[in-house]
């Protein structure tokens, strides 16, 4: 019963609704207890043989009103309550899906996805359940319970009543004894179920992978295998939620046969007419759907209780990215300035970046070059914000980019990584993202910049050419050119490419950096790039190993220096040179 005291916020935001819901429920319940009496009247009619064709015309009239007014209310209640249980399920999925949405990098770090999506379905459901079967059964079956008793009580008799429902003690008693097996065993399949998921997804991602490495026998033996655990703890599931319906039928039995030991001797005793014990019965067959409700309402609430925990477990989770809801709302171009004393992930101990101090006027290209795990990519998601929490600063246009409001510093940037996603849209729609609105003329302009434009003409449907999942229809340079192309219709204040030109050929490279510098005089680049040919026109260029910069400058001034750069940049340039004798496109 805690989930309703824990969902108590929302019904009492929507009580209205529940109010008249329950009510016209009371009133359905209430218009089932006459019929049985009426049924009680008729038999004795019957064996009196006093019955006329005026009394049954009655009796099928009210009757038939009886049934007709059950309906409207039934309609009624139906539609109330169904409605809040889905006003419950869209606030809370909207609430789940915002903070998603605001959750920093720990945060996907620390769960898998198929998690988060089965808290976003499952855990939702069984949630929304709460709100409609829930507080059904529980108002349903006490106002049941209460009014057929009452009935029993007031139109047969108080000691056949209080015999008849001796055994349904039994019954709760039942009830608390498999509730906790019923939880334990529901918290196992929705761990499971999370498993599943979580790994099918992984698969689906890492289809090539596990081909090319042979693995495809071993994942589909893994999956069979997860899969009949799943059936496994499914059918515990479904072994302790079916010991609620036998122990409701053997409560109910001994009912009816104390019913028809006792009952039958008040009828040859005279103390109840023939007709009563015929309505008791019909009574007494009223509570069977109120014990069968109440083993579900346990199942439903447990189950709610259980899936609430988990989403609340997420909500609670705070994302150690501060926005400041009065933050500077406005990102104007300007100069950037990091000074960096030093940063270490939350979850390592190793320091990856130390003593970084850059300053990138207004329209200035930084560029980022170093081996493999050398700190740029980090650099760059301190620049989006990921993480606050290092010593140092970093200034934009004159402000601390903690200080502005996250969302507005964010949409000032147009990020482009190495792996970028694809929606399974037109190429359109896929530029056109941050502005759906955006005329086809400004699609293809920024194409154009991208050097996209003529592979789009040359595609079956141009610019309406549909992409597949994750754009695996596209190369992986023209899915990296969509997403530069996608990242400029917003013409960022500081536009990242984070290796985001690794997989084009060398002329496109240059094609789209010769258009980019045109483009962009007004506001900041900054390029990272295992490619040295991706930032040699970059107005400074950052040279980073083991998260310190160890030379800078210009492309001409690195040359001089004869150092990691000059090497690096000749190696390239050799291994281009015969590459572009053998490839003629982008891979
Ligand atoms: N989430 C993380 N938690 C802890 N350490 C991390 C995390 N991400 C990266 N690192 C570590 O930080 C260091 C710098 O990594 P980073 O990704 O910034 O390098 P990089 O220069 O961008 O390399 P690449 O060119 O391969 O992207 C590496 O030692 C890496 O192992």
């Amino acid at each position: 019963m805690s989930i309703f005291l824990k969902l108590k916020w929302f019904f009492k935001e929507h009580w209205r609704m529940y109010a008249v819901g329950i009510f016209l429920l009371f009133l359905t319940d209430l218009s089932h207890v006459i019929p049985p009496y009426m049924i009680g009247l008729f038999t004795n009619k019957v064996v009196q043989r006093d019955l006329t064709w005026q009394y049954l015309l009655v009796f099928l009239l009210i009757l038939a009103l009886l049934f007709l007014s059950s309906y409207v209310f039934r309609y009624g209640w139906n539609t109330h309550i169904v409605k809040g249980a889905a006003l419950l399920e869209r606030t809370l999925r909207k609430r789940l899906y915002d903070h998603y949405m605001e959750m920093d990098a720990p945060f996907y770090q620390k769960y898998r996805t198929g998690d988060l999506m089965s808290h976003a379905s499952n855990d939702l459901s069984s949630i929304q359940r709460v709100a409609s079967g829930g507080i059904l059964m529980t108002f349903d079956s006490s106002a049941n319970i209460i009014l057929v008793l009452a009935s029993m009580i007031l139109t047969v008799d108080w000691r056949l009543t209080l015999i008849a429902i001796i055994p349904l003690p039994f019954l709760a008693f039942g009830v608390s004894l498999i509730m906790p097996r019923l939880r334990k065993a529901f918290t196992a399949y929705q761990e499971g179920f999370s498993k599943m998921s979580d790994h099918t997804q992984e698969s689906f991602l890492g289809m090539k992978v596990i081909k090319t490495l042979g693995q495809s026998k071993e994942d589909i033996d893994y999956f069979n295998h997860q899969t009949d655990e799943q059936i496994k703890t499914n059918s515990h599931v479904a072994r302790v939620d079916s010991l609620f319906d036998p122990l409701a039928t053997i409560v109910m039995s001994f009912s009816y046969v104390l019913t028809i030991i006792l009952g039958g001797e008040f009828v040859l005793r005279g103390t109840i007419s023939i007709g009563q014990l015929v309505s008791f019965a019909a009574y007494l067959s009223q509570l069977v759907w109120p014990m069968f409700a109440l083993g579900q309402l346990f199942n439903v609430l447990e189950r709610g209780n259980a899936s609430y925990d988990r989403v609340m477990d997420l909500m609670n989770e705070k994302s150690a990215i501060h926005d400041d809801p009065n933050g500077i709302a406005q990102v104007k171009p300007g100069e950037l300035n990091i000074r960096l004393k030093g940063f270490a992930y939350p979850d390592g101990t190793k320091t990856v970046l130390k003593n970084i101090d850059v300053k990138v006027g207004r329209g200035k290209t930084l560029g980022l070059v170093g081996p493999v795990g050398s700190g740029k990519t980090t650099l760059l998601r301190l620049l989006l914000r990921e993480f606050d929490s290092y010593d140092g600063e970093i200034d934009f246009s004159g402000h601390d980019i903690r200080d502005y409001k996250l969302s507005a510093y964010l949409s000032s940037l147009g990020y482009v990584s190495q792996d970028n996603f694809l929606f399974s849209t037109s190429i359109a729609e896929n530029i056109a993202f941050s502005n759906p609105k955006l005329p086809q003329k400004e699609i293809e302009q920024v194409a154009k910049l991208a050097a996209l434009h003529d592979d789009i003409l040359q595609m079956p449907n141009g610019y309406e050419t549909e992409v597949g999942e994750n754009g695996i229809s596209l190369s992986g340079g023209q899915q990296q050119r969509v997403a530069i192309a996608r990242a400029l219709i917003v013409d960022p204040a500081i536009l990242i490419l984070d290796d985001a030109l690794s997989a084009v050929d060398a002329r496109t490279e240059k094609e789209i950096l010769g258009a980019l510098k045109n483009q962009r005089q007004d506001q900041t680049t900054i390029i990272s790039a295992s490619r040295i040919s991706s930032v040699i026109n970059a107005d400074e260029i950052l040279v980073f190993a083991h998260g310190r910069v160890i030379e800078r400058g210009s492309h001409a001034e690195l040359l001089a220096q004869n150092g990691y750069y000059a090497d690096t940049f000749h190696q390239q340039e050799m291994a281009s040179h015969y590459e572009a004798k053998l490839t003629g496109g982008d891979n």
